[in-house]
């Protein structure tokens, strides 16, 4: 299957996903010159119900964090989009050192790591369904930059040696995803997609301007878990970024001056 390596990394997944070279591929590289200010964007509007969080799974791509989405507990509203949407999971793509690690990139700026809060339409009947859709996905992402530790971002680390291994999983409850948001919701957007198989041009991105803080010991505990199974050689989860794509004559707007 597809992964992050030579033989079946980004360069390749147009053979089995030609969408791959579509015309909204994410991520992007954002240039902040060139964003348009548009002040008919309205601030985000994010309210988590922290009784929805779930469990953390290791699917062998990333890590994530599921939630509960069978009501409007946990949701997205207001910004660029238009009706509810509601989360269905968070998880990171991250390098293999310091100096690489996020997909979107800022005047070619990249990060250690980025956070992508998953969110699905209520207009369609669930996740699957929204996620072959246009306006079927909004995906806020969040940058990480290294500084202080981040004590609510070790909260979900305390369980990575669970979860080492592709395929492990374990119940994750109570877990609040505001306190992974920046102070400044300021935000770019734009028409894009999954950045991962099949790559649907579904996602309406929502792109946080303010970084959260990791610590490089934190960071070192991403790169601590295991893109292959037990019992398979081992094969550290690192640089499961997928690089950025070209604009194609899309537009980037900017919530703020
Ligand atoms: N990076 S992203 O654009 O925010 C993104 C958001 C939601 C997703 O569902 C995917 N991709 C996905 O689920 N691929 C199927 C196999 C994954 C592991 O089983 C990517
Ligand atoms: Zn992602």
């Amino acid at each position: 299957g597809w992964g992050y390596a030579e033989n079946n990394g980004p360069d390749k997944w147009s053979d089995n996903f030609p969408i791959a070279n579509g015309p909204r591929q994410s991520p992007i590289d954002i240039v902040p010159g060139d964003a348009s200010f548009d002040g008919g964007l309205k601030p985000l509007k994010l309210k988590y119900d922290p009784s929805t969080c779930l469990e953390i799974l290791n699917n062998g791509h990333s890590f994530q964090v599921t939630f509960v989405d069978d009501t409007d507990s946990s949701t997205l509203t207001d910004g660029p989009i238009s009706g509810i949407y509601r989360l269905k999971q968070f998880h990171f793509h991250w390098g293999a050192s310091d100096d690489k690690g996020s997909e979107h990139t800022v005047a070619g700026t990249k990060y250690p790591a980025e956070l992508h809060l998953v969110h699905w339409n209520t207009k369609y009947a669930s996740f699957g369904e929204a996620a072959s859709q246009p306006d079927g996905l909004a995906v806020v992402g969040v940058f990480l930059k290294i500084g202080a530790e981040n004590a609510n971002l070790q909260k979900v680390l305390d369980v990575f040696d669970i979860i080492r291994a592709k395929g492990k999983q374990t119940s994750f409850a109570n877990f609040d995803p505001t306190t992974l948001l920046p102070g400044s919701l300021d935000y770019w957007t734009y028409d894009g997609s999954l950045t991962t198989p099949p790559l649907l041009e579904s996602v309406t991105w929502i792109v946080c301007k303010e970084p959260i803080s990791v610590s490089s010991g934190q960071m070192a505990k991403f790169r601590s878990l295991l893109f292959s199974a037990e019992g398979e050689p081992e094969c550290c989860m690192v640089d499961n970024y997928r690089p950025p794509q070209p604009l194609k004559g899309r537009a980037v707007r900017a919530s703020f001056k």
